[in-house]
């Protein structure tokens, strides 16, 4: 994965904002953690990757494929899960959610469906195949959000502030799964924890990179900026 001098200029009533200024890195590593302040441009770097957000200046590869040019078949690579699930779970019940995703995959509705409750066995949630979405709790919305993501094999998966509404235990359980993941995964987050996990850090600042390197020295390096 590339940035190539790539940045967002947002237009705006009140004028152009810079949320993320030219930024050049090759994303090679297997789990990449992006942290900073509120506001920083995190979340915008991290849509960048999957053509949520296009670049208006530079450009963004994923396999060689331009996000801007090629937008349609970066999606179907790079997974994106949201930091509020609710914003991806779309269908009354669980088993249904998995299934949706699965539409690419399996063109019956019998087979996507068995596929589906294969999928949530996986994520130990076969017992909530029936429930409403809108019963499970936050851990398990959490669960759900990437397993219907990882359901569709990306090769890289985004995930933005994946543990922020998750108490200790599914913190640990997202956690744990993120990092067992066999596709690169670049997490943003605010759980510095989740962060020195990761083989490689990048920290935002005021819509830049100001450091890239180990988790350990980009949690040093964002604490000294607090
Ligand atoms: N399309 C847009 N138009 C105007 N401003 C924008 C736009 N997109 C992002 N911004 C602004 O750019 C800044 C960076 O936003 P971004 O969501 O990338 O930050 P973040 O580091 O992920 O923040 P947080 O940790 O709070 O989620 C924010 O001030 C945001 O309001």
């Amino acid at each position: 994965m590339l940035f190539d001098e790539a940045g967002f200029i947002a237009s705006d009533p009140g004028g152009d904002v810079v949320v993320l200024r030219p930024t050049t890195v090759t994303l090679t590593e297997r789990r990449i953690a992006v942290i900073g302040a509120n506001g920083s441009g995190k979340s915008t770097f991290a849509r960048m990757i999957n053509g949520l957000v296009e670049p208006t200046e530079g450009r963004v590869l994923v396999d060689d494929l331009d996000v801007r040019r090629d937008g349609a078949a970066v999606r179907r690579r790079v997974g994106f899960v949201f930091t509020d699930p609710a914003a991806q779970l779309v269908m009354p019940t669980v088993v249904e959610d998995v299934a949706l995703s699965l539409r690419r995959r399996h063109r019956g509705t019998q087979e996507r469906r068995l596929a589906a409750i294969d999928v949530l066995a996986r994520f130990g949630l076969d017992d909530l195949g029936d429930r409403s979405v809108h019963t499970l709790s936050g851990g398990q919305k959490q669960l759900l959000a990437l397993a219907s993501v990882l359901a569709t094999e990306p090769s890289v998966l985004v995930a933005d502030e994946p543990t922020t509404l998750l108490d200790l235990r599914n913190s640990r359980i997202v956690g744990d799964l993120l990092m067992a993941l066999d596709q690169q995964v670049v997490i943003v987050t605010h759980d510095l924890e989740l962060a020195e996990r990761c083989d490689r850090a990048l920290v935002v600042d005021d819509a830049q990179v100001v450091f890239d390197g180990s988790p350990a020295d980009a949690v040093a390096h964002y604490r000294s900026l607090v």
